[in-house]
């Protein structure tokens, strides 16, 4: 049976409530400018704190919850209905759920699918995320595109009440907490949710060789890595030594890699500076480079160009991108809040030669990929590896183990007195908060 709760702001009552149980406690999310909507608790109940922006996807809510690029952000949904498939083994892209919190319009009230072992907002609990129900979360969306991307908090259960009087909390109390929380502009985050240890993901099959005759292996930096990445390589005949963002160019060198990989992941490119000297010294000696998302947009710092953050970025499952080349358009999935800044339809000059945009968004003209003309580089700013989304753009891994199966060309190491390269990377402000 379902109970229904009090209106309150427009939002309407979560439904995900069983008779012995009532319905879940009231719940409040607060935006840093002020605005608030009430909700009911969905998954943990307590208090949160991150980043509020909004995803589009109409599918793929488990992977959303694990790519650790989400790690400090409260994620909204704009798909009303979530949870319908509940939850189960596959689809997980991490070791655990990395959201700081989730925004929902209508939890399923049963997960349905031969694949399910749970229910969604039971694995929020057990995972400790705290959500939000019962919010118009088209409101918010509109809001957050409005306004720009900003911190949020959810506070529900005890998080909602003065300690010593049992007080119900009023939004404009809960805004100091809101307010305190750090922000995503300068946020160095791989750290954080890189793995503790390296670890190896061997070739799916006959593995495939270099021009030296030995299987073919790639460094993967993980900066925030979902699994199907390596995966891809691994089914490609790759096998993949996936290393910890710490990892210094020593480490990377002794492998003996046909390529290096950089991940995807948190944070604020302008801050990764350990991440951008190890990948100058990659380009350095002309070794193949492959990154995606995060790692375009370290390719974008190493080369001299600046990184801003978006407005409210793009997440979902259904962006156009181009391909500046050939002129044909790939539907993509995104998840990112910050991006490069380069001229798109024009070569430019780095210390690794010329480049240019090879990929751009058709919705905003965003920069979405880099490649260089005179090295074995390229990255894009969307995910390839399409978890979840479309596999317009699997091409992608086809042509890093291309690149990696050509013979090497001979590096054109700079003088090692020569002066610093031609800039280092800015963040651009577009928005006043976040
Ligand atoms: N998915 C990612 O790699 C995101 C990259 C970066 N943290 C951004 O928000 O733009």
């Amino acid at each position: 049976m379902t109970a229904a709760g009090p209106t309150v702001d427009g939002a309407e009552p979560a439904t995900r409530t069983t008779a012995a149980a009532g319905p879940p406690p009231e719940a409040v999310l607060v935006l840093e400018d002020g605005r608030s909507f009430r909700g009911r608790a969905y998954g943990a109940t307590g208090s949160t704190v991150g980043e509020a922006v909004f995803c589009t996807a109409m599918t793929g809510y488990q992977e959303t919850l694990t790519d650790p690029s989400y790690h400090r952000q409260v994620v909204v949904m704009t798909a009303p209905h979530v949870g319908n498939t509940g939850v189960n083994d596959e689809d997980g892209e991490s070791r655990r759920i990395w959201v700081s919190g989730f925004v929902v319009r209508d939890p399923a009230r049963r997960a349905s699918s031969w694949r399910s072992r749970g229910d969604l907002g039971d694995e929020l609990a057990a995972q400790d995320v705290v959500g939000i129900s019962g919010v118009d979360t088209r409101a918010l969306t509109r809001h957050l595109r409005e306004r720009g991307a900003m911190r949020a908090g959810v506070f529900s259960g005890e998080a909602l009440r003065e300690p010593a009087s049992g007080r119900r909390l009023e939004p404009s109390e809960l805004l100091v907490r809101v307010l305190d929380a750090p922000v995503m502009r300068g946020a160095d985050l791989a750290g954080e949710v890189t793995t503790p240890e390296p670890y190896v993901v061997e070739a799916v099959g006959e593995p495939r060789r270099g021009t030296d005759g030995r299987p073919m292996t790639v460094v993967a930096l993980d900066l925030g890595i979902k699994s199907r990445t390596p995966w891809h390589l691994a089914r490609r005949g790759v096998r993949v030594h996936v290393l910890p963002s710490s990892a210094s160019t020593q480490d990377v060198l002794d492998l003996q890699p046909h390529g290096v990989f950089y991940s995807n992941g948190p944070g604020d490119p302008a801050a990764a500076e350990h991440e951008v000297a190890v990948l100058r010294d990659v380009l350095d000696r002309r070794l193949p480079f492959f990154g995606i998302c995060y790692g375009n947009q370290l390719l974008g710092r190493a080369l001299g160009l600046g990184t801003y953050k978006l407005v409210y970025g793009h997440r979902g499952v259904n962006q156009p991108v181009i391909d500046d080349a050939t002129g044909s358009v790939e539907i993509t999935a995104h998840n990112h809040g910050f991006a490069v800044d380069a001229p798109i339809g024009e070569p430019f000059d780095t210390p690794y030669g010329a480049a240019e945009v090879s990929h751009w968004c058709l919705n905003d003209r965003v920069v979405e990929g880099l490649r260089l003309l005179d090295a074995p580089a390229f990255s894009v700013q969307y995910h390839p590896e399409a978890a979840a989304g479309p596999h317009d753009a699997g091409y992608l891994f086809d042509r890093f183990c291309d690149l990696m199966a050509q013979p090497s060309r001979t590096p054109d190491l700079p003088d090692p007195g020569a002066p610093a390269r031609v800039a280092t990377s800015s963040t651009a402000s577009t928005e006043e908060s976040a």
